[in-house]
């Protein structure tokens, strides 16, 4: 190959990067995956504001590193990881069709947790909608979810919930978690809802409880 094809093709294929605040291979602490273990990445950005949010470090996209996709792949392959879970921030604020292509290269299983709230993409095997009051999700995501993750920090939310469970796909899982600050009070409200209306599931923060990152 000579010098002017290889220049060529640099350019052609630029590297591409994305902020990361952290990434730790854990156990999955929510809704249907809860239990497995999982590799997190936490990608740097949100827009949506949630008052309540556990992460809001998150929030500022510039104050986080930028690692190559491959760096990312590489960090997970050193362990026995089979999923790996992309959250934030709000990832889809990031373009990813390349990391997630870099990960089912690998072999890897892509999940994602998602407001929703940005454009759809990305290919996942599991994508986990947690919808926002406030910064909506759009159509293009609730109509991809394969699970519902609703907070409960008032009790005006079990019908916002409702609005959403009436979008999403048939067989989607529908989750009730209790706001972390708020479980105490919320708890026993989410287990009268599921007992009456039982096509609902309560999910627990269970990293909390235990401890674990
Ligand atoms: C930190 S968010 C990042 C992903 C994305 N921005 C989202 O909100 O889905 C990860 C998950 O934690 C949930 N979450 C955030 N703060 C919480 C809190 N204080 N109590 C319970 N769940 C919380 C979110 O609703 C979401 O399901
Ligand atoms: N163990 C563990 N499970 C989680 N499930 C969703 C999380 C998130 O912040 O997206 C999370 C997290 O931060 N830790
Ligand atoms: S959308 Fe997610 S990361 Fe953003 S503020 Fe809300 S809970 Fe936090
Ligand atoms: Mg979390």
């Amino acid at each position: 190959m000579t010098r002017t094809e290889n220049i060529n093709t640099a350019l052609l294929s630029p590297v591409i990067t994305l902020p990361v605040m952290e990434h730790f291979y854990t156990i999955q602490g929510e809704g249907f995956y809860q239990g497995h273990a999982a590799y997190f990445i936490r990608l740097g950005g949100c827009d949506v504001g949630c008052v309540w949010c556990d992460v809001k470090e998150s929030w500022d996209a510039a104050a986080h590193p930028h690692f190559t996709i491959q760096s990312l792949v590489e960090q997970v392959k050193a362990t026995p990881a089979t999923i790996v879970v992309i959250t934030g921030g709000e990832p889809l604020m990031h373009q990813l069709d390349a990391l997630t292509d870099a990960l089912h290269a690998a072999g890897l299983q892509t999940n994602i947790e998602t407001s929703g709230s940005s454009p759809l993409s990305g290919n996942w095997d599991w994508l986990c909608l947690s919808p926002k009051k406030f910064k909506a999700p759009l159509p293009e995501v609730v109509a991809v979810a394969n699970e519902l993750k609703v907070i409960v920090y008032h009790k005006s939310d079990f019908a916002f919930g409702e609005k959403f469970a009436a979008q999403v796909p048939a067989g989607c899982k529908l989750y009730l978690q209790p706001e972390w600050s708020k479980a105490d009070t919320m708890v026993p409200l989410i287990v009268d809802y599921v007992k009456e209306h039982p096509q609902w599931e309560l999910s627990l923060q269970l990293h909390k409880y235990i401890n674990v990152p």
